[in-house]
This record gives C-alpha cells, sequence and structure tokens, in this order.
C-alpha cells in the first residue's frame, strides 16, 4: 500500500467540520504540498507544525479557498456549510463560506485590516455581508460588542479608531472579532501571537481558546512553537516537507514521538537540552526550498538515522488518529 493510499492525517470525527483528502498544491509541475489528509470534528483544537517552509501556510490557504495567483490544488476540502468540495467551487460561493465555514487570523494583522476605515466599520462590514445583521445601525452595536467580547479597552472609542492608533495587540483582537463575526464553524490562527510580546502572546491565546470554547469554534493552530501547542492544541499534525509526517494526541506525539523529525523538533524546542560546548540543539542543515526535497523520505538529507531504505517513500504506520511515516521511527532498532 502506498502513503498516498492511505492517507496520512489525524481524526474520524462524525462530525467533522473539515475533511481532507489528498491534498496536493503545485506550482507548475513542482509539488510544494503533497497528500495532506485531515478530519476535524466540531470544537476540536488542532496543531499544525513543522519548521518554515514546511508547507502550513499554503495548507491553510487552500482550507480558505485563498492559494497565491500560480498555485494550484488537488484532492478534496469539505466544509461544515458548504454543499459541494471547496477545491470545485467557484469564487462567489467561496466568497460566501469564507467567514462562515471557515476563518482566519493571520499573523500580522496591519496587511490584513484596511488602514483607512474605521475598526467598527471593518467588523461590521462582515456581519454585513454575510447578513449576520440585517441593518447597518444594527451591525455597527454588533460590533462593539464583538470588540468588548475580545475585550479592547473602551470598545466605542475603538470603533472609531483607525488601525494605525491601536497596538499591535490590539489589532490582533480586532483581526479575532472580524474572524468570529460570522460564527465560523471552523477558525483556521496561523501564527496569531508569533509577532506578539510574550505577556500579550499568554492573554490572547487564553482569548482565543475561551471564545473558541464559548462558540464550539474547532481550531487549527498553525505554529513554530511547540509549547503554544501544548497549551492549546488536543491533537497535532506534524509537517514537513509539504507532507503530513505524523499526527496524534498531543500529549503522545510530545511525550513518544516516532518520527525522528518530530523528535528532532521536540529536542530543538526544548532549552534544557545542550550539547557538550553548551549549544542549544538543533536539526542539522536546512529546509530546503519548495520543490527541492529529496524522493523518498522529504527528510532523508537531514535525518541522523537515514540508510539506503529511507530513498523510497516510508508508508503509513499505524492510523490516521495516531500515525507516522518513518522507515526508522523512534524506539526501533535498524
Ligand atoms: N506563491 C508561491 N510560489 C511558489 N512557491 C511558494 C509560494 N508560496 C510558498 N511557496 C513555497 O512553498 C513552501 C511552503 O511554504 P509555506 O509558506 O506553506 O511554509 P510554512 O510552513 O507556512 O512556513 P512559515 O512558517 O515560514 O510560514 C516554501 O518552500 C515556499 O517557498
Amino acid at each position: 500500500m502506498t502513503a498516498a493510499a492511505q492517507a496520512p492525517g489525524i481524526g474520524t470525527a462524525t462530525d467533522a467540520v473539515l475533511t481532507v483528502d489528498n491534498l496536493g498544491i503545485q506550482v507548475g509541475p513542482v509539488p510544494l504540498v503533497e497528500d495532506v489528509s485531515a478530519t476535524i470534528g466540531s470544537g476540536e483544537r488542532v496543531g499544525l507544525i513543522g519548521e518554515s517552509g514546511s508547507g502550513k501556510s499554503l495548507t491553510a490557504l487552500a482550507l480558505m479557498g485563498l492559494l497565491p495567483e500560480g498555485l494550484r490544488a488537488t484532492g478534496s476540502i469539505r466544509l461544515r456549510g458548504m454543499p459541494d468540495d471547496l477545491l470545485r467551487t467557484g469564487e462567489r460561493q467561496l466568497a460566501k463560506a469564507r467567514g462562515k465555514a471557515v476563518s482566519m487570523v493571520f499573523q500580522e494583522p496591519m496587511t490584513a485590516l484596511n488602514p483607512v476605515m474605521r475598526i467598527g466599520d471593518q467588523v461590521a462590514e462582515v456581519m454585513l455581508l454575510h447578513r449576520t445583521r440585517a441593518s447597518r445601525a444594527e451591525a455597527a452595536a454588533a460590533a462593539v460588542e464583538l470588540l468588548d467580547r475580545v475585550r479592547l479597552p473602551d470598545p466605542r472609542a475603538t470603533a472609531r479608531a483607525f488601525p494605525h492608533q491601536l497596538s499591535g495587540g490590539q489589532r490582533q483582537r480586532v483581526m479575532l472579532a472580524i474572524a468570529l463575526a460570522n460564527d465560523p464553524a471552523l477558525l483556521i490562527c496561523d501564527e496569531p501571537t508569533t509577532a506578539l510580546d510574550v505577556t500579550v502572546q499568554a492573554q490572547m491565546l487564553d482569548l482565543i481558546l475561551e471564545l473558541a470554547a464559548e462558540r464550539n469554534t474547532a481550531l487549527l493552530f498553525i505554529t513554530h512553537d511547540l509549547a503554544v501547542v501544548a497549551t492549546v492544541c488536543q491533537r497535532v499534525l506534524v509537517m514537513y516537507g509539504g507532507r503530513v509526517v505524523e499526527t496524534g494526541e498531543v500529549y503522545d506525539v510530545f511525550t513518544a514521538p516516532r518520527h525522528r523529525y518530530t523528535e528532532g523538533l521536540i529536542a530543538a524546542s526544548d532549552l534544557t537540552v545542550v550539547d557538550e560546548r553548551g549549544r542549544l540543539q538543533t536539526i542539522p542543515g536546512a529546509v530546503p526550498n519548495g520543490g527541492d526535497f529529496p524522493d523518498g523520505c522529504v527528510f532523508r538529507t537531514r535525518c541522523p538515522q537515514a540508510t539506503a531504505r529511507c530513498e523510497r517513500t516510508p508508508e503509513w504506520s499505524g492510523t490516521t488518529a495516531r500515525g507516522f511515516a518513518c522507515w526508522h521511527p523512534v524506539g526501533e532498532d535498524r
């Protein structure tokens, strides 16, 4: 059986808000993401981790139907509230689904917010777009309420402000308000706290968790930070070279990783592990550019355990809920 046939992924939820099957993303003939499968249930919180260049953001953009010009997605993406496969849905239907079936908070709110439009109008506009509120006045009042819910100080004054008048942390709260304005079934957070300082980061994470729990919103949380995943998520997908290399419950994956890449990521995130010269652990080498990953196991050129066997694509071991794709997994002698 091939790795593709086994569709590495996560979850078996019957009340799925998201079902991804064999997602691939290509630029011309070059594959950037391959064979990604995942199911996220209602209210579930799933992390997506991997180094820069692993394919996390492209995967998230595909789930929003927002891939950059020139990139093509294959496979299938089904979202609750959308009648058809997202990859076979036209732009008009997609625009309707965005915000309601799925919504996203990006890392850099300044690029996502309109710099010349008042905050309150930006929140109200998305409600009017989806007719969550009937009139402009109703939407304006609901926007102030929502700004209060994301704990912005003086929500009325904030509604009248322009983005540049707010701090980075406040702008990120506005983005969260906009993302939640139409009560999406799935909220994708792509490094939502990376640009914030540590205390603001923790407050933002608490807020996302609280509001998602209140509304039973499922979360797909993309981050480099394993500690954030451990705080926020129940399950995790580990990506490298555009592929899912391991998946499972956060506790299982972090305490007993099987893929050599996951093992390396965990060691690299542990500030207590140093070598004989006192240096922090790192994964050797650098992430290749998209499309430059080796055949076979995508991690083999950086993996200390690689053998000739790794020149063949590793089969998926385990289930879609707990599994990995590695010829020489942690805990098994070569
Ligand atoms: N528009 C594009 N055209 C061609 N290649 C692209 C494009 N966008 C991204 N890529 C490539 O696809 C690969 C995956 O990128 P992606 O942004 O998804 O990684 P990531 O894991 O999200 O990284 P980061 O954490 O830095 O956001 C990278 O090698 C990147 O250079």
